[in-house]
C-alpha cells in the first residue's frame, strides 16, 4: 500500500496473508476470509502456484514478524480460479482457495460480507472505502511488516477507462484512486480487499488486481469488481 498507515490489530479481521513455502517462505499475496473454510483472492496470485500443498494462509495477524515457524496456519485443500481469467489486465482476475479445515471465528479472524447483486450499479453509495496489505509502499519496494491502510474513493469506470487507453475496463472491474496518486494499492497486495463500510457493515467490493505502476497521477487501482461474480462465488462455495 502506498501512502498508508499501520493498522491495529483486529482492525481488519478478514485480512490473510497467503504465503508460499518454497525453497524459502514469504507472503504472496493478500485474501479476505469469506466463510468458514473460504478465502477469496486473485488469480494472478495462484499463477504455476497450484498445487495446494505450497500454501500456507495466516489469519488474525498484524506483523508479518509474528510469523515464524510455531505460528499456527491453515493449509489449502482446493484451489478454484476463475475459468474465464488468462491475465489481470483483462479481469475475471477471481480465485478461491478451500480450507484443509474449517476456522472458528473471533475477534480477529471473521468474514466481511459480499456484495448484494443491486450494488453491482455502478458500485453507487460506497463512500467509505479502504485498501489494506503488506505490499509494497513504492513501486521498488518491499513487503511491509504492519498491515498497511489506506482510504481511497470508487471511481466511475468511464473515468478509469480514460486513464487507462490501452485497455478495456468493462463492468466486472472497479477502480479506485486520486487523480493526484499518492495513495494505492501495489505489488505484494494483490489478492487482498478493497473493502467499504456501508450501513454499519464492511462489504468486499473488489480484490486487489492491477495497474500501471502504483500511485500514480491519472492511474487509478483497478479492482476484481466482487458484485458481479457472487453469484460465481455462492456456487463454488456451496
Ligand atoms: C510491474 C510492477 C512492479 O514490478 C512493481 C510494482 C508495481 C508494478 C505494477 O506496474 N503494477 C502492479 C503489479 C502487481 C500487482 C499490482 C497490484 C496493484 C497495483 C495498483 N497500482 N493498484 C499495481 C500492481
Amino acid at each position: 500500500v502506498v501512502g498508508g498507515t499501520n493498522s491495529t490489530l483486529g482492525e481488519w479481521p478478514w485480512q490473510v496473508s497467503l504465503h508460499v513455502k518454497l525453497s524459502v517462505q514469504k507472503h504472496h499475496c493478500g485474501g479476505s476470509i469469506i466463510g468458514d473454510r473460504w478465502i477469496l483472492t486473485a488469480a494472478h496470485c495462484t499463477e504455476d502456484l497450484l498445487i495446494p500443498d505450497v500454501w500456507r494462509v495466516y489469519t488474525g495477524i498484524l506483523k508479518q514478524s509474528e510469523i515464524n515457524e510455531d505460528t499456527p496456519f491453515f493449509k489449502v485443500q482446493e484451489i478454484i480460479v476463475h475459468p474465464e481469467y488468462e491475465v489481470s489486465e483483462e479481469g475475471y482476475d477471481i480465485a478461491l482457495m478451500k480450507l484443509d479445515r474449517p476456522m472458528n471465528f473471533s475477534d480477529l479472524q471473521q468474514p466481511l460480507c459480499l456484495p448484494t447483486n443491486e450494488d453491482t450499479k455502478e458500485n453507487t453509495g460506497y463512500t467509505n472505502c479502504w485498501v489494506t496489505g503488506w505490499g509494497y509502499t513504492t513501486e521498488r519496494g518491499q513487503i511491509q511488516d504492519v498491515l498497511q491502510k489506506v482510504n481511497i474513493p470508487l471511481i466511475a469506470n468511464a473515468e478509469c477507462q480514460l486513464r487507462y487507453r490501452d485497455f478495456r475496463i468493462h463492468n466486472k472491474m472497479v477502480c479506485a484512486g486520486y487523480s493526484e496518486g499518492g495513495k494505492d494499492a501495489c505489488k505484494g497486495d494483490s489478492g487482498g480487499p478493497l473493502q467499504c463500510k456501508h450501513k454499519k457493515a464492511w462489504y468486499l467490493v473488489g480484490i486487489t488486481s492491477w495497474g500501471e505502476g502504483c500511485a500514480r497521477p491519472e492511474h487509478p487501482g483497478v479492482y476484481t469488481n466482487v458484485a458481479e461474480f457472487v453469484e460465481w462465488i455462492l456456487e463454488k462455495t456451496s
